[in-house]
Formats: C-alpha cells, structure tokens, sequence
C-alpha cells in the first residue's frame, strides 16, 4: 500500500478591515486539482511520499510544488486508508496554519480559499465529508474507504481519536 499525505491549511478570515474575524469564518486552502489521483476536484494538496522521506517531509513538498507556499507547521491530525480498483493507499493527514508566500497556480493545481462552514462538498471526494469537517475545527479523525466506480461503497470513520503524532515525523516509507 502507498503512502500519501493532505495537506489542509487553515486560516482566520479577515474582517475587511484587516482584523481576525470569528473563528467560524475561518477558511482553508483546496486545490483543484489538474492531474492525478483525485483530478478534477477540489482536494488538500498533497501526494504521495516518496522513497526516503517521511510523510511531514513529502507533504511539506508537495505543498510547495502545487501551491508555491512554504508550509511551516504540518501537523498529522489522521489518517485513512483508500481502497479502489487501480489505487490503493495509507493517507495521512496534516492540518497547518502558518505559512509563507503566497498561492499561486502551477501546471498542477488551482489554489482557492474556501470557508470551511462552506466547502465545495459536491466537487470533493464524496468521503470527505465524513472527516474534513472534524479535522478543520481541530479535531482528530482514522477511517478507512473502500470506493468501486469512483463511488464509496464502504465507509468507516472514527473521529476524535489518538493520532500519532511523530507518526510520518520521524519513520522514512521504505
Ligand atoms: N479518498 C480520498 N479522499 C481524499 N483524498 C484522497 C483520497 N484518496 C487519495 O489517494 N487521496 C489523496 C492523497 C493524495 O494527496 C492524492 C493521491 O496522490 P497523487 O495526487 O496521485 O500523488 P501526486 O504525487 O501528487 O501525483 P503525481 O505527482 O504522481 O501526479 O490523493
């Protein structure tokens, strides 16, 4: 099974004059997505860990390669494992909130900024929903998905659980 890593980015909303709003205005950074596992669709970026780095490390990159943004806090809040007919994998899940620069788009992805009272659900992978939400106001999730013909047919999520947390930091995939 392949190791591969999401990314979701929060921020406080800003009031129009510059101030932190309610934390229930804050929003994350999607991307939709141009190419890969998940195209066509608003997702965290991230992607898969490559031999001999960890999963902080691969998605630290893969922020910086599809969004141009230095991620400087990732920290693994879940994980899933997805089951499909051409690509199974162990997804672990990072929450940040600090960065640098600015998002841009690249050859891979379109950044947008979303409130995450008001995500673009329909345009998401339909499982999200069962987690994203926990995991944007802080919480903690592990879940398993079984998809067949693009659609969950097996769906199991636990929230609020213990998460390693080194998990990923310091354990490079084989
Ligand atoms: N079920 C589900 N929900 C949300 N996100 C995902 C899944 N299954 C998944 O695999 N994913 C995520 C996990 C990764 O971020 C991507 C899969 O990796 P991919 O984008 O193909 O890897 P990259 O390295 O970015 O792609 P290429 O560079 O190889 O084009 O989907």
């Amino acid at each position: 099974m392949r190791d591969a890593t999401l990314c979701h980015l929060v921020r406080e909303a800003r009031s129009a004059s510059g101030e932190w709003a309610e934390s229930a205005n804050d929003e994350t950074l999607l991307i939709h997505k141009k190419r890969g596992v998940g195209s066509d669709q608003y997702v965290g970026p991230g992607g898969k860990v490559e031999p001999g780095e960890t999963p902080r490390e691969c998605v630290v990159r893969e922020v910086r390669e599809e969004v141009g943004i230095e991620v400087r806090d990732p920290v693994k809040v879940g994980e899933f494992e997805y089951y499909s007919e051409d690509w199974n994998a162990l997804v672990h899940v990072y929450r940040a909130t600090e960065y640098a620069g600015d998002p841009v788009e690249t050859d891979e992805a379109v950044p947008e900024w979303f409130p995450v009272d008001d995500l673009p659900l329909s345009e998401m992978w339909a499982t999200d929903r069962d987690w994203l939400p926990t995991v944007l106001a802080g919480g903690t999730s592990r879940g398993r998905f079984v998809y067949h013909g693009g659609d969950p047919r097996l769906v199991e999520v636990e929230t609020d659980v213990p998460i390693e947390r080194t998990a990923g930091v310091d354990h490079a995939t084989s």
